[in-house]
């Protein structure tokens, strides 16, 4: 796969297993997209399902955003492990106990080093303002200064990485080490509609401050042509990555 493919995530915020697949058939004749399969999907198909479109050679970024005891986390990620998801999320706030124990069991259970589920912590959910920050959550930074301190958290507890929107990647990677993963959702081309996300980037600035990884949902899932739409996306992170060098 190439990079800029590579780097492209779709959120699959379908239904049912049946619309998840209608909607892959896009890409017939083509490599197959990375997917990210969050609550809507996973609750209505579950583990069977995403092992399956594992054997079909999808790569799967599994968003579960678990957040619990550290033994109740620890068993999930035993059980996804053995799936062979490649990305699973959980919520830094969980603390440093229930991430680093997240990644003993990924560790243990992995069916091979390389295939290891890699664990990605949840920051700040990108719907987050920096209003709600302080008046609903009771943190009272700035938001990149809470965002940093979650992702230097995950950072020492051993994740591979941090959800954040694109307008932190920059200072994440500064506060950790440029190969701690930032994966960004809350993109949105120009034009779009940023729903019900806060902290939006285009795709462009979104690889300009260094993402490793951009998700993307509805700019493809609900575009009249969801091919054309994945590839312009595609193009645009290509343009923005020739630009970097
Ligand atoms: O902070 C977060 C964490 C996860 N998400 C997920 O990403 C996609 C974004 O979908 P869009 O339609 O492009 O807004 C969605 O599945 C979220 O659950 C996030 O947006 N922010």
């Amino acid at each position: 796969m190439d990079q800029a493919r590579r780097q492209l995530m779709i959120a699959l915020d379908l239904p049912s297993g049946e619309e998840a697949e209608t909607f892959l058939s896009h890409w017939q004749g083509e490599e197959k997209p990375w997917i990210k399969v969050g609550y809507q999907l996973f609750y209505a198909t579950g583990p069977r399902w995403i092992y399956e479109r594992k054997q079909e050679g999808y790569s799967i970024f599994l968003d579960l955003k678990l957040h619990d005891i550290p033994n109740t986390v620890a068993k999930a990620v035993e059980s996804i492990s053995k799936l062979g998801v490649d990305f699973l999320t959980l919520h830094a706030m969980g603390g440093s106990e229930m991430m680093k124990r997240a990644r003993e069991s990924a560790e243990q259970f992995a069916s091979s080093s390389e295939c290891r589920t890699r664990l990605l912590a949840v920051t700040q959910l990108t719907s987050t303002h920096e209003k709600m920050l302080h008046d609903e959550l009771g943190i009272n930074s700035s938001m990149e200064q809470a965002v940093l301190r979650s992702a230097k958290l995950a950072h020492q507890a051993g994740t591979d990485g941090v959800i954040c929107s694109g307008q932190e990647a920059r200072a994440i990677k500064e506060a950790t080490e440029p190969s701690f993963l930032a994966v960004t959702p809350g993109i949105r081309p120009i034009g779009a509609s940023a729903n019900d996300q806060k902290r939006v980037v285009t795709p462009t600035a979104a690889i300009q401050a260094g993402a490793d990884h951009l998700v993307v949902g509805r700019a493809i899932t609900h575009a009249p042509d969801p091919l054309e739409a994945y590839h312009q996306i595609l193009q645009e992170i290509i343009e923005a990555r020739g630009k970097l060098r």
